[in-house]
């Protein structure tokens, strides 16, 4: 008996919008269809555990097949199959359901939204259509007694449904390929759609007779049956082109939500973005999607891996996913797991993990930046490097600081370098005062970090070690004393001015350390990080902010006596000798200054 019907739907024609509006993720089709045959074989096996059913089970892979010939692509399963009944509710019915959702939830979205609507909904059995103008299912249910049935739809909203011939249990769903989607006949097109979404299904997938799917991927595993290679070589499997990771984290939570996975930290290289998006994101073994936002903290997007949760709702827009309060939990959860992670390997490895610390405080601190909970987790755990490659935690570093770099208002004064190659006259000027100079040198990160520890340190200030003289960036209370008397002062300042003749330069004597150089250019903490601010949010274009220098003439140097007896001549190229010294310990001198500073040079050697 044949009969035929019209599905009832609203819409004139679902169709035609399905396939215009999904057209940039026409490929689902396959994840959808294989999920279904991979759902219909693990209900057949959890009906024969229960006893419900009582056949031979047998062996459910699914199999997809190509016939080039006839222009059809089938997926095939042996699982519990469907009565003609069956079909009328499942498919004329739920699966529309579903179909019609989607075009309202597309309806009530506006045009910039709908490709995420999209990419997370799941379209089911009807996105065949996207690829397919005729779609055939013939199925044999596993019910006692059961009769093969057969339905056809050409894409319109009428479908036919007969007795079907099928001798074997399961459904067999075959398209008949559009003429725009002939790319899907390409076995090599359909093996990288499988391999993108079917890679770690639970049951055998094949393409042509040819296994895709490995079914026990490591994060469904337990953490006591794996070792350290199977770690490795999962990473492998899914970045083969990357260096090997730092370490991991396996993932395992059934309550309040259910989640499984296994987390890389990567090794850093400078190419961040590249490391963006590449967790993926399964829900029971199927891929879903590598864009995890929302569902993993901004921070551990850099991390790469898998997580796997049913429990995130996939097939909703991203608004959604941002409330949903699964995603919340699912969100502090790892970021705990995260934590603890980095604490363990901290107390049981501490070598190996400042080892790691380049790659590893990347994502500490960027932590510590864009969330205010993970600080407090990771504040113990959380390094500072110093310029001889000590490492020290937040308090130990404190402790061996305080005694040395305490100012007159009890502030703790933290010294850093952010580039210790430009800054070596002030780093080795520091250290001769006994001062400790860290390395926070992570061009990306350490300026947003440094203000962020200021912030969050009580009674601390931060100061790049050539943002004043040593005694000034560290002042301690204590007068200095000064060899020149107070008209000796005025002197060499007024000297200084009239041969450098530039208004933009802040002068000052000081009584400095005799053996500091006899000039020290400065840039001023607080302007050079409203320089960087300025810079960072575009607000000025470069060069536009003025560039304040502080040029401290040491009063102490010996060459300061000989300025003030020198002969006019012969105190301008002093003058303009020490000051070209300064600028060059700051790498500041270029151009044609330098070729004066050599030409200036070689004729004071000659003298
Ligand atoms: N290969 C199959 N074997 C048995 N039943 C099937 C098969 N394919 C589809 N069905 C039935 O048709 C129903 C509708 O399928 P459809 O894919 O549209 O939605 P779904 O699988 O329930 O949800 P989703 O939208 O997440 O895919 C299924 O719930 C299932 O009962």
């Amino acid at each position: 008996m044949q009969e035929k019907g019209t599905i009832s739907v609203s819409t004139e024609n679902i169709f035609p919008i399905i396939k215009k509006f999904l057209y940039s993720d026409h490929e689902i089709f396959l994840r959808e269809l294989v999920a279904n045959a991979m759902d219909a074989s693990q209900k057949l096996k959890r009906l024969a555990a229960i006893g419900e059913y009582q056949g031979e089970v047998g062996e459910l892979k699914v199999q997809v097949s190509i016939d080039e010939e006839a222009g059809t692509i089938t997926v095939s399963d042996a699982g519990i199959g469907m009565t003609a009944e069956d079909i009328k509710k499942y498919i004329n019915q739920v699966a529309f359901s579903g179909a019609t959702e989607f075009i309202e939830q597309y309806k009530d979205s506006d045009q910039g939204d709908s490709k995420e609507i999209i990419g997370h909904f799941g379209m089911g059995f009807y996105s065949a259509f996207m690829v397919a103008d005729k779609v055939k299912i013939v199925s044999l249910s596993h019910k006692e007694g059961a009769e093969a049935a057969q339905w056809e739809c050409e894409g319109s909203t009428e479908f036919e449904i007969s007795p079907g011939e099928k001798k074997e249990r399961g459904t067999d769903i075959v398209l008949q390929v559009a003429e725009d989607s002939k790319e899907f006949l390409n076995k090599a097109r359909l093996r990288g759609i499988l391999d993108k979404y079917c890679k770690f299904l639970p049951i055998t997938i094949e393409l042509d007779g040819e296994q895709i799917n490995n079914t026990t991927p490591i994060w469904t595993k337990s953490p006591s049956e794996l070792k350290d290679e199977d770690y490795l070589a999962f990473f492998k499997e899914l970045y083969p082109m990357s260096p090997d990771p730092l370490f991991w984290i396996h993932l395992n939570v059934d309550y309040p939500f259910n989640l499984t996975g296994v987390l890389y930290f990567p090794k850093i290289t400078n190419n961040f973005d590249l490391y963006k998006d590449k967790i993926q994101l399964y829900s029971r073994q199927v891929f879903i999607t590598d864009e995890v936002k929302d569902v993993v903290p901004e921070f551990l997007m850099l991390l790469r891996g898998v997580i796997d949760s049913p429990d995130i709702p996939l097939n909703v827009s991203r608004s959604y996913l941002q409330s949903d309060a699964n995603v919340k939990k699912i969100n502090g959860y790892v970021t705990r797991k995260v934590a603890d992670k980095l604490e363990e390997l901290f107390k049981k490895e501490r070598t190996a993990f400042e080892e790691k610390w380049e790659s590893v405080g990347f994502f500490v601190k960027y932590g510590i930046l864009s969330d205010e909970k993970f600080y407090d987790k990771a504040k113990n755990i959380c390094l500072l490097k110093n310029s001889e490659g000590k490492y020290f935690t937040l308090d130990e570093y404190r402790e061996h600081i305080q005694a040395a770099q305490t100012d007159k208002n009890e502030n703790v004064v933290y010294l850093y370098s952010n580039d210790p190659d430009k800054q070596d006259a002030y780093i080795s000027s520091a250290r001769k005062q006994n001062y400790d100079v860290l390395l926070l040198d992570n061009q990306m990160i350490d300026s947003h970090f440094v203000g962020s520890l200021e912030s969050k340190i009580p009674n601390s200030s931060f100061k790049r070690v050539d943002a004043d003289t040593m005694d000034k960036l560290i002042d301690t209370g204590t007068e200095k004393e000064s060899v020149l008397s107070e008209e000796e002062a005025t002197k060499i300042k007024e000297v200084f001015e009239k041969t450098l003749n530039n208004n933009a330069l802040n002068l000052q004597v000081e009584a400095l350390p005799t053996d500091e150089l006899p000039v020290v250019i400065t840039v001023p903490e607080f302007m050079r990080r409203a320089q960087e601010m300025a810079k960072t949010s575009g607000m000025m274009g470069l060069g536009e902010f003025p560039s304040a220098l502080t040029v401290s003439i040491n009063g102490n140097h010996s060459i300061i006596q000989k300025i003030l007896k020198a002969e006019e001549a012969a105190q301008k190229a002093l003058v303009l000798q020490a000051y070209d010294l300064a600028l060059l310990s700051q790498n500041l001198l270029s151009g044609a200054n330098l070729t004066k500073f050599i030409e200036r040079s070689v004729e004071m050697v000659g003298k």
